[in-house]
């Protein structure tokens, strides 16, 4: 992708004042395969700055739903926008680079690599991917960033000699450090414990906040759903029949 490669999306437009949607999907159809769980998705968009919370019983297709925005995998029907790039129309590989310099992803795993330090971890998605280049600022930029999130006396650290909470907080900085248009977490504090997670959310509002990204993030927890503009139950778009409710 052209564009892409020219950086040129990289930028962001200062003309859309908050209200275009990041994303945005209407009327998108997905199923695994034939006569099993479907989501039916009428309208879901994300707009600049906006936090959105999603939520929904186990295996109503919350994961699903946060796959389908990152493009990793394809709607069978219906469409999901990126400001203008219409995702399915992407390659694999256009897909991949837009993801990389688009979207910070965050997970319940932090998936460090163990024989990369703090600040090298943090600069993976600039390691993996010819089209951002790793220059001596951004290398300041992951240093500061891990300062800011407490890390600075462990840099040089590897992920084996790192608490749970520290090793989240990389994966916060790696996510961040691409200073994406959204950032899609699922249930990124699940492993942690109170303090930690309070921590977590504190990073990911004040980034969010003071750099107008929007924010989509998958959990159960009541006390996390209350941080966010807008909560969406998954449940709604899915033929997912709960075992807890009773017809
Ligand atoms: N690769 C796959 N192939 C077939 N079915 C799948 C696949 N991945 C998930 N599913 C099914 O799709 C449904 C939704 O799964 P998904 O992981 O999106 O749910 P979830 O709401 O994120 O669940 P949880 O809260 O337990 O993580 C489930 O019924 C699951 O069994």
């Amino acid at each position: 992708m052209e564009d892409l490669k020219n950086k040129s999306l990289l930028r962001r437009s200062e003309s859309d004042g908050g209200f275009e949607p990041v994303i945005r999907m209407d009327q998108v159809g997905f199923a695994y395969s034939r006569d099993s769980f479907k989501l039916n998705i009428p309208k879901l968009s994300v707009g600049k700055s906006e936090k959105l919370g999603i939520t929904g019983p186990s295996g109503c297709g919350k994961t699903t739903l946060l796959n389908l925005i990152s493009g990793i995998i394809k709607q069978d029907s219906g469409s999901i926008r990126m400001g203008d790039i219409e995702l399915n129309k992407l390659s694999s590989q256009d897909m991949k680079d837009l993801r990389l310099v688009k979207m910070g992803l965050i997970f319940q795993q932090f998936e460090l690599l163990e024989y990369l330090n703090v600040v090298d971890n943090i600069l993976l998605p600039f390691r993996i991917n010819p089209i951002l280049s790793l220059e001596a600022e951004t290398r300041e930029r992951a240093r500061t960033l891990a300062t800011s999130m407490g890390l600075g006396d462990k840099l040089k650290r590897f992920p084996a000699n790192l608490s749970q909470g520290e090793r989240q907080r990389v994966s916060v900085a790696r996510a961040l450090i691409t200073q994406p248009e959204l950032l899609i977490c699922d249930e990124p504090t699940a492993n942690l414990d109170p303090v930690n997670r309070d921590h977590i959310l504190d990073i990911i509002a004040s980034y969010c906040g003071e750099n107008k990204t929007a924010l989509v993030m998958v959990t159960h927890d009541q006390e996390i759903l209350n941080r966010f503009d807008r909560v969406q139950d998954i449940l709604e778009f899915s033929n997912y029949k709960d075992p807890r409710r009773h017809e």
